[in-house]
């Protein structure tokens, strides 16, 4: 998937711009607060996703004006595509000129990966940041997922008030056995599915970061689960792992009345990151860290790429801090099998570059530049 055009109006401090990028590598070049992540947060939205930052279309449209624009020219492996993605009072968002009802329709269409510096919380923070990178991820690729998780939520919820009223002795105990077995069906099967992504992701990921590291070091991931401690027996979905799963539950009961919640179960589950045998958050470098974090976006795009066929547009904003020039000469010419836009304020690391478009930016401005012009 490669986008071959694009125009935006009235997008932040984006006032107008026309882009042609680059088919590879596109390297967006300029100081702070110029309009970098701007850019491919405009990207990021015609993926059919909401902000990365966290904002409303509202607070997307330039000050003081109506309406912003986003027009998207892409290829995918079969045709030419355009987007038209408008928003103000209203939104409107057209793909080959008809209409969709909603920003999700875009989402099978147009795929996209972004790496952000929140994504370092990946490895660098507590277990529900990587839940919800393996949650988001598989989703995308499998969207039955997503619904399974959404009911295991919901069950989850209603056994915490359970429990809360069972510590108030206003309801018996025995009332849990309704929520523990279906909490235990959708349990067994979301371990399973995150589990067989995570060894997916690892396979993919120990290539991407031994080139990271000149083959210097090795990523490792292991899943944690807090109701299957040998996670090595989570294959197949079966009665035999539903009952285990159903039976911690009965064990753990005394404890969840305790404390008013369901102290085991995948919403507890984690991850471990591991360079060289050792855990990247308690002895990790902040260069290493980085690279791990970057090691699992890319490993996403390109899982995304054996599942759907389509390679996604990869997005990755100011990876190149913390990195020595080794690990940014990879990112900048070995990550070839997706079109990469790359934002960087450092112009040693832009120079880098050996094939690829750059683009400076400045006050929202976009110029494309040769290396001698920089
Ligand atoms: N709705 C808006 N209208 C106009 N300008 C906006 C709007 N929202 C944000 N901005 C401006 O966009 C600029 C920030 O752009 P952006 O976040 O893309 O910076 P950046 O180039 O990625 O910088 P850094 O390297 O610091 O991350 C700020 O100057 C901000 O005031």
């Amino acid at each position: 998937m490669r986008i071959d055009r694009m125009e935006l109006s009235n997008y932040r401090n984006i006032e107008t711009a026309l882009m042609y990028p680059h088919p590879n590598v596109n390297v967006i070049y300029g100081k702070n607060a110029q309009g970098k992540t701007n850019l491919l947060e405009s990207i990021w939205l015609c993926s059919g996703n909401k902000s990365f930052r966290g904002a409303k279309e509202s607070q997307i449209i330039q000050f003081d004006k109506p309406v912003f624009q986003i027009q998207l020219d892409f290829s995918d492996r079969e045709r030419l595509q355009h987007i038209s993605y408008i928003a103000g009072e209203k939104r409107k968002v057209l793909l080959n000129g008809v209409p969709l009802k909603t920003l999700s329709e875009l989402s099978g269409e147009f795929y996209c990966v972004v790496f952000n510096p929140d994504d370092l919380d990946i490895v660098k923070d507590g277990p529900s940041c990587r839940r919800l990178f393996l949650d988001t991820a598989i989703s995308q690729i499998k969207p039955i997922y997503g619904k399974y998780l959404s009911q295991y939520e919901s069950i989850l919820e209603q056994r915490n008030v359970l429990l809360k009223e069972i510590r108030k002795q206003s309801y018996p105990e025995d009332m849990l056995e309704i929520w523990d077995v279906q909490l235990s069906k959708l349990g067994t099967i979301l371990s399973i599915l995150r589990k067989d992504y995570l060894e997916k992701i690892k396979a993919v990921g120990r290539k991407i970061y031994s080139g990271f590291s000149s083959g210097n070091e090795q990523i490792g991931m292991e899943y944690r689960s807090t109701i299957f401690p040998e996670s090595t027996e989570l294959k197949i979905y079966s009665d035999e792992l539903i009952e285990k799963y159903r039976r911690m539950l009965e064990e753990t009961r005394e404890d969840d009345i305790r404390l008013r919640s369901t102290t085991k179960g995948i919403h507890r589950d984690d991850f471990e990151i591991e360079i060289d045998g050792m855990s990247a958050k308690q002895f990790g470098s902040q260069g290493q860290q980085r690279s791990c974090a970057i090691t699992l976006k890319l490993s996403e795009a390109a899982l995304l790429k054996n599942i759907t066929g389509e390679d996604p547009v990869v997005l990755l904003d100011d990876v190149m801090s913390e990195l020595d020039q080794q690990r940014q000469h990879y990112i900048l010419n070995k990550v070839k099998e997706f079109q990469v836009f790359i934002t960087c304020c450092d112009l040693l690391s832009t120079l880098q570059l050996e094939e690829g478009k750059i683009f400076y930016v400045e006050d929202g401005k976009f110029i494309e530049k040769s290396k001698d012009e920089l």
